[in-house]
């Protein structure tokens, strides 16, 4: 019988209480320490804060936290697709595709749902066991498939790991790419806080390369050419270059002139490309800005650079899928040496697999139904209702900044985000720095405040010295967006006309 002893007779070192913890941010990895991520930092936990008041205090002066500070449709009502919501609710509950339930099943589901859902269960079992550790192989199959159609060029499964989310797989490649802190990786500024967050855990080497903004975020190679010369003058070794593309929080979208120029570069200069393509769906100037591949520019260029080195992300979380929270995504090897394939399959290995639901989602997204298929039509409806209306309401919010005093905006071409410029006065400046802010942080911070609107700040991202930035999204509903841009006008012309120099 188990030792219980009633809580008077336990001793209870007086000490105890007083004893400090064996963990504190003293004695922890100094390295975690160092960590930013300001998607999720000072401000989204004040409007977390704000969002749990609003529901016993009604004097905030507005009635709902809009957290545009994450790319996170969902939260803000966007609506699943339905066909990949009925796929993974069946093999959720396989039960549901029994013989004896066809009949009512079809009264529910339309014919390909039920088809695919068993097709995936041929493969995966259950959703509830441990997966293959690089993922499903049926679903990387269809991944390759997708990617082929997509470049026109060969991919091969097993150059393909699912990942718990496109995080996931740049974590693990930058962890493999990172020998010590001499490692150099440059990253775009400003950066989705991603790649800066990672590489100060694995302690490598930030090296910036600037973004033209007078360019609508530009990106120019002799600039990617000074920021390696430099870092190399410094001792650095430079392993590897970082390009988000459709760009987060910037939202520029690549022309394929310059990617043969970004690959050119890498070429000579012995850098491995990774490429963060989460947002190629989503592309609102597809006439003069569509999206290309690194993987199809790199085919296309041919034999001379058949061993440059590439490593492709893609995500469910982005696009117009939206599925943040279910983690899935992938990683493309190109080029990559069968040993580091090795090591990359024993690190994969480490964490079991990803989450099966995640792979699911992968499959669907990138095999989703096709003309013909029963579930065709409403899929493609609702592809192109979602489509549509970020390309809206980007250009509504856009022009909104654009109309207010001091800020100035370039369009997205692409991706979920907006970064406007903003200019301050002295006086703004002054009162930031009486709160111990950066001056963006604190205009933020006073948006918060004043509508319930979550944006964050420039220095989030990094940005030229001396200039101030935030970044929002464009993904309130658009039912609301006219109030949404009225509430963020109402604010800013009251922030300026109260710190007018
Ligand atoms: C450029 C980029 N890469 C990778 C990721 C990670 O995606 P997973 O969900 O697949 O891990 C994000 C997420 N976007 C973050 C999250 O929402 N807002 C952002 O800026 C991103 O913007």
């Amino acid at each position: 019988k188990p030792l219980c002893f009633p809580r008077s007779c336990r001793h209870v070192s007086t000490s105890a209480s007083t004893k400090t913890k064996v963990l504190t941010t003293e004695t922890m990895h100094p390295l975690v320490r160092q960590v930013e991520y300001a998607v999720r930092g000072a401000l989204p936990i004040r409007a977390e804060a704000l969002s749990k008041q609003l529901l016993s205090d009604k004097s905030l002066g507005f009635d709902r936290v809009v957290f545009c500070n994450i790319g996170n449709p969902q939260q803000l009502n966007q609506k699943p697709i339905t066909f990949f919501r009925q796929v993974a609710s069946l093999c959720e509950n396989p039960e549901l595709l029994k013989p004896e339930n066809r009949q009512t099943l079809l009264k529910l589901y339309p014919d390909d749902a039920i088809a695919r859902a068993e097709l995936l269960l041929k493969h995966i079992g259950s959703v509830g066991a441990y997966s293959h550790s690089k993922g499903i192989h049926h679903i990387r199959e269809n991944v390759a498939k997708f990617i082929e159609e997509r470049d026109g060029y060969p991919a091969d499964p097993e150059n393909i790991f699912l990942t718990q989310g496109a995080s996931a797989g740049v974590h693990t490649v930058v962890q493999i790419l990172t020998q010590n802190y001499k490692s150099g990786f440059l990253i775009p500024i400003p950066q989705y806080p991603l790649y800066s967050a990672t590489l100060s855990l694995v302690d490598a080497t930030q090296v910036p390369y600037y973004l033209n903004e007078s360019t609508n975020w530009g990106l120019d190679v002799k600039d990617l050419k000074k920021a390696v010369d430099g870092a190399r003058d410094n001792g650095v070794d430079m392993r590897a270059l970082v390009i988000i593309n459709p760009g987060n929080p910037t939202g520029q979208c690549l022309t394929e002139q310059n990617m043969r120029e970004i690959i050119e570069f890498c070429h000579n200069e012995r850098l491995v490309l990774l490429a963060d393509e989460v947002y190629q769906t989503n592309i609102y100037k597809p006439q003069t800005r569509p999206f290309h591949s690194f993987k199809q520019v790199l085919c296309s260029m041919g034999g001379d650079y058949k061993d440059q080195e590439l490593f492709s992300f893609h995500s469910i979380s982005k696009g117009m899928v939206g599925e943040c929270g279910r983690r899935g995504g992938y990683l493309e090897c190109v080029n990559i040496d069968e040993k580091v394939m090795d090591q990359l399959y024993k690190i994969a290995s480490v964490s079991l697999c990803p989450n099966v639901q995640g792979q699911i989602l992968v499959d669907l997204m990138t095999n989703p139904p096709t003309s013909g298929d029963s579930s065709y039509p409403q899929y493609r409806e609702e592809i192109d209702s979602i489509y549509q209306s970020l390309k809206r309401r980007s250009s509504k919010l856009a022009d909104c900044f654009n109309s207010l005093e001091g800020m100035t905006c370039n369009d997205a071409e692409g991706a979920m985000y907006l970064f406007p410029k903003l200019t301050l006065s002295e006086k703004a400046i002054e009162a930031a720095k009486a709160n111990a802010m950066a001056p963006d942080t604190f205009y933020c911070m006073s948006m918060l405040e004043a509508t319930g609107v979550c944006v964050i700040p420039g220095s989030g991202f990094g940005q030229q010295p001396n200039t101030f930035h935030f970044r929002s999204t464009f993904l309130p509903e658009e039912h609301l967006f006219d109030s949404f841009c009225g509430g963020l006008r109402k604010f800013h012309g009251e922030f300026m006309a109260k710190y007018k120099d």
